[in-house]
């Protein structure tokens, strides 16, 4: 094994030039200098593991201010006037329902007292599919909000940990990933986070966010070494105690040493970015906390942090489906977000017709729209003119613009107003084409589907199951060509039907459409 001149961690003073990387603004970068600097976030560390292992590549990105006498005495005085006020990160997250637990009140004031450096906050996603879903959404919008608090945040791949598969809220063991999945899953997420925490483009906050992955660190860590320095401190009775293994110790299937070891896993990382990223807290879906107290108690214990300097752990409740169900990637329906898994559309009609009874909970969990501006919205849906759905309207355009952006967005409304009955938009066969991914479609004939009777058509393009349902419909005014009414019971298909020769759009009332493709 090799000795100590491969240490994991940097030691002595190249962790005091590490230590200001993290404080971007020139108030902070001075304050890193008065504090404790034998770490890289500021504070002193007792005792460190020294498993083998790479430097890794964030350790280059740090700049090294001057330690002098004279710039410490600048610093203090820079410092006397230009404290900065930070938002209260705790309480906003904490008035929006963001917030579930926390591993320390302390946490209340280290995160707004200006006279302490800003925090840096990570949240974890395992590449277990090929894009993060809506649960996951809330993860990047709690980092959203620490960056908009003046904080920074990493996002961390679990290249690593998605080897191994987390059971937290798992009944059964995790099917194994082969490399190949793992590394396009891993290049989905990250495109996904960059272009969400991106979003606003205000480049100070894009200086402050990294995105980061534990097999960056985790690839040459070595067995023996990780069970004498980690392990030695992990307590088996605290990890069986932890839910995620209790409830599969219960289970008929039982739990493997694998899966039983993974809180080790983000436990360490945890300490690991600690130590090297200057990274003071995890945060993470309710589902987390057994992970999350993982790694506070390593950290605790191994490197012995002074009080100020401690790490901490936050959790937001888990965003539920009506049925109460967690939003999720295992479960049926997954709300994903990437744009090749979800069109745009869909995820905006998600969101445009969730009842008025969540619509508020999702403005405030899933928005940034201030507290005052979510109170008006929900006292208009109270007034007698309201008009239904224009709350939801709101909360699908926001969602769709932070996920999709500004074109995703043109494309869901495009899609949606083509999509409408009645709609006034002329349906050409680009646009149809276009919401052909979003809508059932069905290939005919061209010779089989003209001169048809619509109520033929609807039947045997499999839109509604018969003959007489088809009637009804059209009768009661619910059956469409093309967005135009049928109000005809005789109406057949004619040659002008057929959009561009190729294309035609039937819907059985407003929900129920079917695209005809012409062969
Ligand atoms: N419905 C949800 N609401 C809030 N947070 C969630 C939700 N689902 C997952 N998360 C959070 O997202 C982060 C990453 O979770 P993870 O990658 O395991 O997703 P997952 O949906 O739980 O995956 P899987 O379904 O495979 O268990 C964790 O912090 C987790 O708590
Ligand atoms: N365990 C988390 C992902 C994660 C991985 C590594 C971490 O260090 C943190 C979080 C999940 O599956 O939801």
């Amino acid at each position: 094994m090799p000795a100590a001149s491969s240490t994991f961690f940097l030691g002595g003073s190249n962790q005091r030039l590490l230590s200001s990387s993290f404080f971007l603004t020139t108030v902070f970068k001075i304050r890193t200098l008065l504090l404790p600097t034998h770490s890289t976030n500021g504070y002193h560390h007792h005792r460190r593991p020294r498993l083998s292992g790479p430097n890794c590549s964030f350790s280059s990105s740090s700049s090294s201010p001057s330690s002098s006498p004279s710039s410490v005495r600048h610093s203090q005085e820079t410092l006397a006037t230009q404290l900065i006020h930070r938002p209260n990160v705790v309480e906003i997250l904490e008035e929006r329902g963001l917030l579930e637990t926390l591993t320390s009140d302390n946490l209340r004031s280290a995160c707004s007292d200006p006279t302490l450096p800003p925090l840096r906050v990570y949240c974890g996603f395992d590449p277990t599919a090929e894009s993060l879903h809506l649960g996951n959404l809330i993860g990047i919008i709690v980092l959203s909000w620490f960056l908009r608090c003046g904080h920074s945040a990493v996002a961390l791949v679990g290249g690593a940990t998605g080897r191994v598969g987390d059971p937290s809220g798992k009944s059964l063991e995790r099917p194994e990933l082969d490399p190949q999945t793992l590394e396009r899953n891993t290049a989905g997420i990250v495109d996904t986070v960059r272009r969400i925490l991106g979003r606003r483009n205000a480049a100070a906050e894009e200086d402050r966010f990294v995105v980061l992955n534990n097999y960056d660190w985790w690839k040459d860590v070595k067995l023996l070494d990780f069970l004498r320095e980690v392990g030695r401190f992990a307590r088996v009775g605290t990890m069986m105690s932890k839910d995620s293994v209790r409830k599969r110790l219960e289970s008929e299937q039982g739990m493997s040493y694998t899966e039983f070891t993974y809180q080790l896993l983000q436990g360490y990382d945890f300490l690991y970015l600690f130590d090297k990223e200057g990274v003071r807290v995890q945060i993470g879906g309710s589902d987390q906390w057994g992970n999350i107290t993982a790694g506070t108690d390593l950290i605790r214990k191994i490197l012995q942090p002074a009080e100020e300097g401690a790490a901490y752990g936050l959790t937001f409740p888990l965003l539920l489906k009506s049925d109460g169900t967690k939003f999720g990637k295992s479960e049926d329906g997954a709300l994903w977000l990437s744009h090749s898994m979800l069109s745009p559309y869909k995820f905006y009609q998600h969101f445009f017709s969730v009842p008025d009874a969540d619509v508020v909970r999702f403005l405030k969990t899933l928005t940034f729209l201030s507290m005052d501006e979510i109170a008006e919205l929900e006292s208009k849906m109270q007034r007698p003119d309201y008009l239904p759905n224009s709350v939801q309207r709101r909360l699908a355009e926001e969602v769709t613009l932070l996920v999709h952006g500004q074109e995703g967005l043109d494309e869901a409304l495009k899609a949606t107003d083509a999509l409408r009955p009645g709609a006034e938009t002329r349906l050409d066969s680009e646009t149809i084409e276009r919401i052909a991914g979003d809508v059932p479609s069905c290939l005919l004939p061209y010779n089989q589907v003209l001169n048809l009777s619509l109520v033929d058509l609807s039947v045997s393009t499999g839109l509604l199951e018969t003959k007489s349902a088809a009637r009804r419909l059209l009768q009661q005014g619910g059956l469409y060509l093309n967005n135009s009414r049928v109000t005809s019971e005789g109406k057949k298909v004619e040659a002008e039907d057929i959009v561009g020769g190729k294309v035609l759009l039937l819907s059985a009332g407003k929900k129920n459409k079917m695209v005809v493709r012409i062969s």
